[in-house]
């Protein structure tokens, strides 16, 4: 569930607080020279005003003005308002650079994270939330601007009442007592506004969430006709997400700048009718009264500001305590020999594989492998087959380590899988799995899968040795066709073939097959097994078969039922045995004569 800030105890915030500031921490030095050029435009703006003042007091009312000091007294304004612009520009520059620079810090630590994270963690978070954080709540560029305007606002307050307090420490005073008053409006405002704001944000995140799912399963979409279905449940979300904006810029109309601009007001009336008063008695100096009234709107001029962002504070502060849930994860993909021990982590040569009495589950209660345990030689074939659900994606999930299993042994050249390095176990293991990922790039560049080592010639090798030549040579630009997202333009049958040119031209020593269960036409389907032929030569192969013709001759078949082995041979021992791998057999034998 999402947190916001009226759930998080101060306890809660001042933590999450702690922990996003020390992302600013390496770029400190531009925040402080924005805090320097802040500090010297905030004394420019209390100061300009009483320059005006003692001209207007000392020369321009008593008529004393000459050519010469209306020169002098417009060039120290012009130079004064020159050095605050510059000022200003330098501020500006140091605090946009220093907040987009923590931003991209934070985006690179939160995106290393996610992919030290292991499939566990992936398989509970929807691709959708994933992402708004990654961009989203990385975004925390009005969150450190709120921060600095907050501490820069206290400055300009207490600058503000310095030159009130020189000016009339009287009136001055009176100043103060209103600053309760302000402080109360900023109070409600933030009760008010808080609370809309986190709930738009909310929706907004729910919006990603829907609108990534209905991309990514536009093909289900169209073919189950739920167009209108999820078009209405989109407009129904995105007008509750309107509403929440509209109250926010409901409650920001009224409550924003009018709340403050009023107190200001009266703080002005309050001020001339004391000038007023005193007036009765002696002469009230006209200047002196606009140095006040200016610094009085120096004095409330932050507090607007500071409310307007408000929200982006506890918005950031929300996002940032989200970041910390992401950093401080812990289900972490699984161990592998460390870096530090990569001389004396063992190299997978032979191929050999075992798993001893391995038992294994998803969610920690339900047990989707119960006790497996087989052997393959180097060079041997081992098949799957299992009704949906048996347990076979499981096999290859646990042998790839991408989940962490807790009983029995998986070894590789009998060696544990576990201090085989990550490297070692990706290099050498090559998984081919039922629907591959396309990149956007040439097919060559699919091929060799960006990597700078292995040459053109060679995917073009590995391509003509699965028999993935023929049709690449037929696309418009051969090799250099250009693949759009996901390899939508190819059949599976294609992209299967280029799958295996991409598992082939790392030369791997062991294959993990998951066979296309997608309909393929017959020649392509004939590519495919001379293919597959061509690349089970001197490796070892573990393969998931939905078509049991396609795995006569492997060395071993394991059926497997609810995570259980319940048979095993070769195919013509289990056709002897006459039991559930018969059963199917005759099936499917049945159903490709009719
Ligand atoms: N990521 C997951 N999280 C939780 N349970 C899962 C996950 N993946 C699979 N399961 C469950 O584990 C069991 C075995 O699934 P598995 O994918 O290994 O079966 P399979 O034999 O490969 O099926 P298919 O032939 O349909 O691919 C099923 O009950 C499935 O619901």
């Amino acid at each position: 569930m999402e947190k916001s800030t009226d759930k998080m105890s101060v306890r809660e915030s001042w933590q999450v607080f702690k922990f996003i500031f020390k992302f600013l921490l390496p770029f400190q030095r531009y925040f402080i020279w924005a805090f320097v050029f802040s500090v010297i435009t905030t004394a420019l703006a209390s100061l300009m005003p009483f320059v005006l003042s003692v001209f207007m007091d000392s020369y321009l009312t008593p008529m004393k003005a000459t050519d010469q000091i209306i020169f002098y007294f417009a060039g120290l304004y012009l130079l004064l308002a020159i050095i605050n612009s510059i000022a200003f520009f330098f501020k500006w520059n140091y605090l946009q650079n220093g907040s987009i620079f923590v931003n991209q810090y934070i985006r690179k630590k939160v995106y290393g994270k996610i992919h030290q994270l292991g499939m566990r963690y992936f398989d509970q978070k929807p691709t959708g939330w994933l992402i708004t954080r990654i961009t989203n709540d990385t975004d925390l560029f009005d969150f450190w601007q709120t921060l600095f305007n907050a501490l820069t606002s206290v400055l300009s307050i207490v600058i503000a009442f310095v030159a009130l307090f020189v000016i009339d420490h009287k009136i001055a005073l009176v100043m103060l007592l209103i600053l309760p008053l302000l402080i109360l409006a900023v109070i409600i405002y933030q009760k008010v506004s808080t609370k809309v704001y986190q709930a738009m944000l909310a929706k907004r995140s729910e919006l990603n969430t829907k609108l990534n799912e209905y991309i990514s399963g536009m093909r289900i979409i169209q073919q189950f006709r739920q167009e209108s279905r999820l078009g209405n449940e989109f407009e129904k979300t995105n007008d509750e997400y309107y509403g929440y904006r509209k109250k926010v810029i409901q409650i920001n109309g009224i409550l924003l700048s009018p709340l403050v601009n009023f107190l200001m007001a009266i703080s002005i009336v309050v001020v001339l009718l004391m000038y007023s008063n005193r007036s009765l008695h002696a002469v009230v100096e006209a200047g002196l009264i606009y140095a006040f009234i200016s610094n009085v709107q120096i004095y409330f001029n932050p507090i607007s500001g500071l409310m307007d962002s408000l929200s982006n504070f506890s918005n950031g502060l929300v996002a940032s305590s989200r970041i910390k849930t992401i950093m401080e994860e812990q289900e972490f993909s699984p161990k592998q020999g460390s870096e530090s021990s990569v001389n004396k982590a063992p190299l997978i040569e032979q191929g050999k594989i075992e798993f001893r009495n391995v038992s294994f589950s998803y969610d920690g209660e339900h047990q989707v492998l119960k006790s497996i345990s087989f052997i393959v030689n180097p060079g041997e074939t081992l098949a799957f087959v299992g009704h949906t659900g048996s347990g076979k994606s499981s096999i290859i999930n646990v042998f790839m380590h991408f989940y962490e299993f807790t009983e029995g042994q998986v070894l590789i050249d009998d060696q544990d899988i576990r201090t085989f390095t990550k490297e070692e176990l990706r290099h050498k293991i090559g998984l081919v799995l039922q629907d591959s990922f396309m990149f956007v790039a040439s097919v060559t560049d699919n091929i060799k899968m960006m990597n700078s080592q292995i040459t053109d010639e060679a995917a073009k090798e590995a391509a003509r040795f699965v028999q993935a030549d023929h049709f690449i040579k037929d696309l418009e630009n051969g090799y250099e066709t250009k693949v759009i997202e996901g390899g939508a333009a190819f059949s599976a049958g294609e992209r299967q073939l280029i799958n295996f040119a991409r598992t082939i031209v790392r030369n791997p020593k062991i294959l993990l097959l998951d066979e296309a269960t997608a309909n393929i036409d017959t020649e392509t389907e004939a590519l495919i097994q001379d293919g597959l032929t061509n690349m089970r030569q001197n490796r070892t192969t573990m393969a998931i078969a939905h078509r049991l013709s396609t795995i006569k001759d492997a060395d071993q078949i394991l059926v497997l039922n609810k995570g259980e082995i319940i048979e095993r041979g070769n195919h013509d021992e289990l056709l002897e045995l006459n039991g559930y791998y018969a059963d199917m057999y005759r099936i499917q034998t049945l159903q490709k004569e009719l």
